[in-house]
């Protein structure tokens, strides 16, 4: 009955969080990503002038899977793609025998300038994982049944390091109850129903929720159209920037919370993770936490709604379900 934990350390501005995992004989630092299925890293056979500065993994202790293959594309359009091996992963003490590892030979210039990720570990459910011709299981698919209980936790936090646990509930990572909502895996995400939004100005159209997933690989919280704008229309000198592609605001604003109510229960973001993060190194004006959720079909509760909050995100009964406790 395995558990383990491992740290969650974030990187500027808290665009993302990296956790160590052992790859065969290498320890690489990964995105670990719940909106996502396929566990890739940078290899030693990725060309030289995309994996410069970032550690490789060396197939050589695995064994390739024959004719196997991945290509993955994500919504800001980033992409990577390889061949795949079969290693032992270890990942807080909790060890997958044999794992199968997406090898990168190819990944866009977003993934070569993020020098501190060596790649990403999928945590959503393995039928969006692209491996073909036969899609592979995520680390927590392939560990589960080895696991005390199959469970993984998330407790991230603003500019400080968190933790994900595999195996158990911390229960010194939250107060109060937690609040289980049903998942719905039709689309291979940790996918949920919000109650409604309240906050910011106008309150944020409270009362009208909607379909969203919980997401730690995205950095911000995508919400309705008319959400994001109600919350903002509360905020001196934010606006809408096209050239921007969302919500600015003066980095010198303080917004307002933000309350997501889930399964009946209110959450709330501080308003202080919703002033992001300049647009560029010294600017006055910052990125909003909170962005239109326009185009992608549903909402993303990415990493300024979780660090809020502790996730427990549970495939333990006959369907999986999401739980979330006050941090
Ligand atoms: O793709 C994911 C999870 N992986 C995030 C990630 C991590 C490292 C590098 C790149 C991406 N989540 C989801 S589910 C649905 C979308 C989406 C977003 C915008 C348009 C269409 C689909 C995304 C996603 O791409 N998240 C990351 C992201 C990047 C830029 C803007 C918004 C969201």
């Amino acid at each position: 009955c395995q558990t383990g934990e491992v740290a969650a350390d974030p990187q500027l501005y808290d665009q993302s969080y990296l956790s160590p995992v052992t790859i065969g004989n290498s320890e690489l630092m990964l995105d670990f990503d719940t909106g996502s299925a396929d566990l890739w890293c940078f290899s030693t056979e990725s060309p030289a002038v995309q994996s410069a500065g970032h550690g490789l993994y060396n197939p050589s202790t695995g064994t390739e899977l024959d004719g196997a293959f991945w290509d993955i594309t994500y919504g800001d359009q980033s992409a990577a793609s390889g061949n795949v091996f079969a290693d032992k992963v270890v990942v807080g003490g909790v060890t997958a025998t044999k794992q199968a590892i997406e090898a990168a030979t190819s990944v866009s210039y977003e993934f070569t300038e993020d020098v501190a990720s060596d790649g990403l570990l999928g945590l959503a459910f393995s039928s969006i994982n692209t491996i073909l011709p036969q899609p592979q299981t995520t680390f927590f698919d392939t560990v589960r049944n080895t696991l005390a209980k199959a469970v993984f936790t998330v407790d991230l936090k603003k500019g400080a390091a968190g933790s994900y646990t595999f195996g158990y509930i911390d229960s010194s990572k939250y107060s109060g109850a937690i609040t289980y909502v049903p998942v719905n895996t039709a689309n291979g995400f940790w996918q949920f129903t919000a109650d409604g939004y309240s906050g910011g100005g106008n309150n944020a159209s409270t009362g009208r929720g909607g379909v969203a997933i919980a997401d730690t690989g995205t950095s911000l919280l995508y919400l309705p159209a008319s959400v994001a704008k109600g919350y903002y229309s509360g905020v001196q000198g934010a606006s809408f920037d096209f050239r921007q592609g969302g919500y600015t605001l003066p980095c010198s604003a303080t917004p307002p919370d933000f309350n997501v109510a889930i399964g009946g229960k209110t959450f709330t973001v501080p308003g202080s993770y919703i002033n992001y993060a300049p647009l560029r190194a010294g600017s006055s004006t910052c990125f909003g936490g909170i962005q239109a959720d326009s185009g992608i079909g549903f909402s993303i509760f990415g990493d300024v709604f979780l660090k809020a909050v502790y996730a427990i995100f549970d495939d333990s009964g006959s369907s999986p379900k999401l739980g979330f406790a006050a941090q």
